[in-house]
């Protein structure tokens, strides 16, 4: 016989409730499994496409709607975690998945939030420069790059979206969905488009041969009918270069865009509204 002692009887009251929780878990189980089926046969079906089978806009529906429901003592944030697992597993049964970064250690925000966001096993590579990420999901050895959010300061060597390859790459999502106290955020690139979750933000490069100043562009996009939560500027000796992010999904053909007086004007891709956090 060995000698351990056996467990001392649990009181009846937490027995029965043990026994609840066993049962809720057989039945969150059995859903699990058949979630997987389900998606399975989507990505079996060949109206999904060939590509990354990543659909951000998708993911932010179905959360948008499960946080609409939800009530009780289980937090908001522990929803959107227990989900993020839960579409990465059905992403990674619809074929190979893995993530380039570029950040600048296996600590800084973008390496943080992407383990946050694409989960602890999906395969993960760090790149010294965003140019090296944005070059793996060119060469296929990723499905998607991780970028730093574009910012005004940022030298010619790192200012990846001033240089980024769109359409053929195109943003696709902001981590975190669910909007973080510290205000960090990075962006996704996929080698496939955006899809529109039904609560979008557009960026849009703009590009001009003389010197416009931030007034004159914040004005001419609000005069297309064009609203424009934040705008960056970057200038230099023949021009200027703005990353406009506009509310809602437009297309490359969306006339508020073509009547725009600039020479260039490229959609790099859309992303789906963060959705606010529980206060801390
Ligand atoms: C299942 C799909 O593929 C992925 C997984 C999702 C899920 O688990 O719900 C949602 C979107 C996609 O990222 C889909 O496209 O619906």
């Amino acid at each position: 016989m060995p000698d351990t002692p056996a467990l001392p009887p649990a009181a009846p009251e937490i027995a029965a409730l043990r026994a609840e929780i066993d049962a809720i878990d057989d039945a969150m189980h059995d859903l699990l499994m058949e979630r997987s089926q389900v998606v399975g046969r989507l990505a079996g079906s060949r109206a999904k496409g060939s590509g990354s089978p990543l659909r951000p806009g998708r993911e932010a529906v179905v959360l948008r709607r499960l946080l609409a429901r939800h009530t009780g003592p289980l937090g908001r944030d522990r929803i959107v975690r227990i989900w993020r697992e839960v579409f990465m597993a059905s992403t990674a049964i619809q074929g190979a998945f893995s993530v380039a970064v570029f950040s600048a250690d296996a600590h800084a925000d973008e390496a943080r939030l992407t383990r946050e966001h694409f989960g602890p096993i999906t395969p993960v590579r760090l790149h010294p420069t965003p140019f090296r990420a944005l070059a793996a999901v060119s060469d296929g050895e990723a499905s998607v790059a991780v970028l730093p959010m574009p910012s005004e300061g940022d030298p010619a060597e790192t200012a990846w979206w001033a240089l980024l390859d769109a359409p053929r790459l195109q943003v696709v999502a902001r981590l975190p969905f669910m909007a973080a106290n510290d205000g960090a955020g990075a962006l996704v690139v996929a080698p496939t488009p955006p899809d529109p979750s039904g609560e979008d933000r557009t960026l849009v490069l703009l590009e001009a041969a003389n010197r416009v100043s931030r007034t004159a562009i914040a004005h001419t996009l609000a005069e297309a009918g064009l609203s424009v939560p934040s705008l960056l500027l970057a200038r230099s000796e023949d021009g200027t270069l703005a990353l406009a992010e506009i509310e809602g999904f437009l297309a490359p053909g969306d006339p508020r865009l073509a009547a725009l007086p600039w020479p260039r004007r490229t959609i790099l891709g859309a992303y789906a509204a963060p959705v606010a956090g529980d206060p801390a």
